[in-house]
C-alpha cells in the first residue's frame, strides 16, 4: 500500500500545481507499465476521492498544521492520508504507518514526526474537525466559494443538488446500439452475465455498480457504448435521416458521432483539432462497426478543412468548461478560475458563428456543451440569436425549456440548444 499512498500523493500534488487528473493518471500508467490493475484502481480511487473531498481535507489541515508546509508532496501526502483515514477502507494504522515511510522518503528530516503527528491527531480529533466543517462553506460543500456564489446566484433553488451531485460517484451508464437489439434485450443479457442493471432514457441502461468494458456482453462487438445518460440526448435531438450530409464538429472521442451513425445511415464529417483524440474516433467507430470522414482542423476556421458543401445538420459539442461533469473529472473544480468562462466563450462564440455558414438554410445545429454556468450557455445562445436574426431557436420538449440539464442521479450536466436556419 505504501507504493500506492506515494504514487497518489504524487498526483494530488500535480494537480494542485494545475495539472489536468486524467493526463496525470495516464502519464503515470505510462511510467509505471508494471502497476497491477488492483492498485492503479486504489491509486485512482485515492486521488478522485481526495480531490473530492479536498475543501474539508484542507479545512481539516489548515487546524491541524502550526505553520505553512511549503512541501508541495509533504502536503499532498497528508491530503490523501487524511482521505484515506476519513472516508477509505483501509486500516488506520496501516494508513499512518506506510504515510510515514513514504515521509522518510520525500521529505526532509522532520517529515516523518510531522506525517506522524498529523495523522494521529486528525484520528483524535476527526469528529471536533468535521463538526467545524460543517459551519464553513468551502469545507462543507468541497468547491471553490467563487464556485458556490454563482451556484446559488444562477441556481437558488438548486444549488445545493447541484454540488451535492458533483461530490458523488458518477453513475456508469450504457448507450445500447439499437442497430444490434433492444435495451430490453441488453438488460436480459446484462442480468444472464450477473450485472446488476435498469432501463433509462431512449436506448440507455444504469449499471447498479460499474464495471470493467471487458464484463460488458458484445461490448467489443459494438453491442453498447459507455456513454453518460446527459450525453445521450444530443444524436435524437438533431433529427437526423438517411442520406443526410453531418458535420460532427469537435469530435473527439466520437461517444456522439457513434450514436449518430447508430441511427440512421449518415454521409459523416468528424473534426476535431486534436489528431490523437481523433484516432479515438476511429476505433470507437470501427467498434461499432460504423464509419466516417475523420479530419483534423479549427471548427472556427472552415476554409481549411471545409469543401463547400453545406451539412443539412452540425454538432456543435465545444469545448467548455466541464462544469457539468465535475462528479467524473474532481478536479475542474479546483482547476477553474474566475476568467477562463470569458476565455471559453469567446472560443465558443467563433466556432458557432464559423459552423452556422456551413450548414444549408433549414438546417439545423445543435450547440452542446456539459457545463451549468449560463455564460456558456443561455447568454451565449442569447446573444448568437442577437447576431443571426436568420437562426431561431427550435423547442426542445424532452428537456427543460431552458435546454439546462443539471448533474443528478439521471445524468451529468449538459446544455442543449437546437437552431434552425431559415430557408
Ligand atoms: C466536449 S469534447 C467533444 C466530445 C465528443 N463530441 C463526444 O461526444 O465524444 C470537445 C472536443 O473539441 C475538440 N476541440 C477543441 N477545440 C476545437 C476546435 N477549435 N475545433 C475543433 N475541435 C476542437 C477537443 O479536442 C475535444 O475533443
Amino acid at each position: 500500500m505504501y507504493q500506492t499512498q506515494r504514487n497518489a500523493s504524487e498526483v494530488v500534488a500535480a494537480v494542485l500545481d494545475g495539472r489536468n487528473l486524467t493526463d496525470t493518471l495516464n502519464a503515470l500508467w505510462r511510467r509505471q507499465p508494471t502497476l497491477e490493475p488492483r492498485q492503479r484502481a486504489a491509486i485512482q480511487d485515492i486521488s478522485y476521492g481526495t480531490l473530492r473531498r479536498l475543501g474539508e481535507i484542507r479545512h481539516a489541515l489548515d487546524r491541524l498544521l502550526s505553520r505553512q508546509l511549503d512541501e508541495p508532496l509533504l502536503y499532498s501526502l497528508l491530503a490523501t492520508g487524511i482521505y484515506q483515514l476519513g472516508w477509505g477502507r483501509a486500516a488506520p494504522y496501516a494508513v499512518v504507518d506506510h504515510a510515514v515511510r513514504v515521509a522518510a522518503q520525500i521529505g526532509t528530516g522532520r517529515a516523518k514526526g510531522l506525517v506522524n503527528a498529523v495523522l494521529r491527531n486528525y484520528l483524535r480529533q476527526r469528529e471536533q474537525l468535521a463538526a467545524q466543517a460543517a459551519t464553513d462553506a468551502v469545507a462543507r460543500w468541497n468547491h471553490p466559494q467563487w464556485w458556490i456564489r454563482a451556484m446559488q446566484r444562477h441556481y437558488p433553488e438548486r444549488w445545493e443538488a447541484i454540488l451535492e451531485a458533483n461530490n458523488q460517484h458518477p453513475p456508469m451508464s450504457l448507450r445500447i446500439n439499437r442497430r444490434r437489439g433492444t435495451p430490453a434485450d441488453y438488460l436480459a443479457r446484462l442480468t444472464e452475465a450477473g450485472i446488476e442493471a435498469q432501463l433509462v432514457g431512449e436506448s440507455g441502461v444504469r449499471l447498479v455498480e460499474p464495471v470493467g468494458v471487458d464484463r460488458l456482453p458484445g461490448f467489443q462487438d459494438g453491442d453498447c457504448s459507455v456513454q453518460d445518460l446527459g450525453a445521450q440526448w444530443a444524436a435524437p435531438l438533431l433529427n437526423v435521416s438517411d442520406g443526410m450530409r453531418v458535420l460532427d464538429a469537435c469530435a473527439a472521442p466520437g461517444g456522439k458521432t457513434g450514436h449518430l451513425l447508430e441511427l440512421a445511415d449518415l454521409d459523416l464529417t468528424a473534426l476535431d483539432l486534436d489528431r490523437l483524440r481523433l484516432d479515438r474516433v476511429a476505433s470507437n467507430l470501427s467498434r461499432l462497426g460504423c464509419s466516417a470522414k475523420l479530419a483534423v482542423g479549427d471548427a472556427a476556421r472552415p476554409a481549411d478543412w471545409w469543401d463547400g458543401q453545406p451539412f443539412d445538420r452540425i454538432l456543435a459539442d465545444v469545448p467548455c468548461s466541464a462544469s457539468g461533469v465535475v462528479r467524473r473529472h474532481p478536479d475542474i473544480k479546483w482547476l477553474r478560475r474566475p476568467d477562463d468562462f470569458g476565455r471559453f466563450a469567446a472560443q465558443q462564440a467563433a466556432m458557432l458563428d464559423a459552423l452556422w455558414g456551413c450548414l444549408k438554410p433549414g438546417g439545423q445545429l445543435l450547440y452542446v456543451t456539459c457545463s451549468v454556468f449560463p455564460q456558456e450557455n443561455s447568454e451565449q445562445i442569447d446573444a448568437f440569436l442577437q447576431r443571426q436574426p436568420e437562426a431561431r431557436r427550435l423547442p426542445l420538449s424532452s428537456l427543460p425549456a431552458d435546454g439546462q440539464c443539471l448533474p443528478d442521479a439521471a445524468g451529468d450536466g449538459f446544455f442543449y440548444a437546437l437552431l434552425e436556419k431559415k430557408s
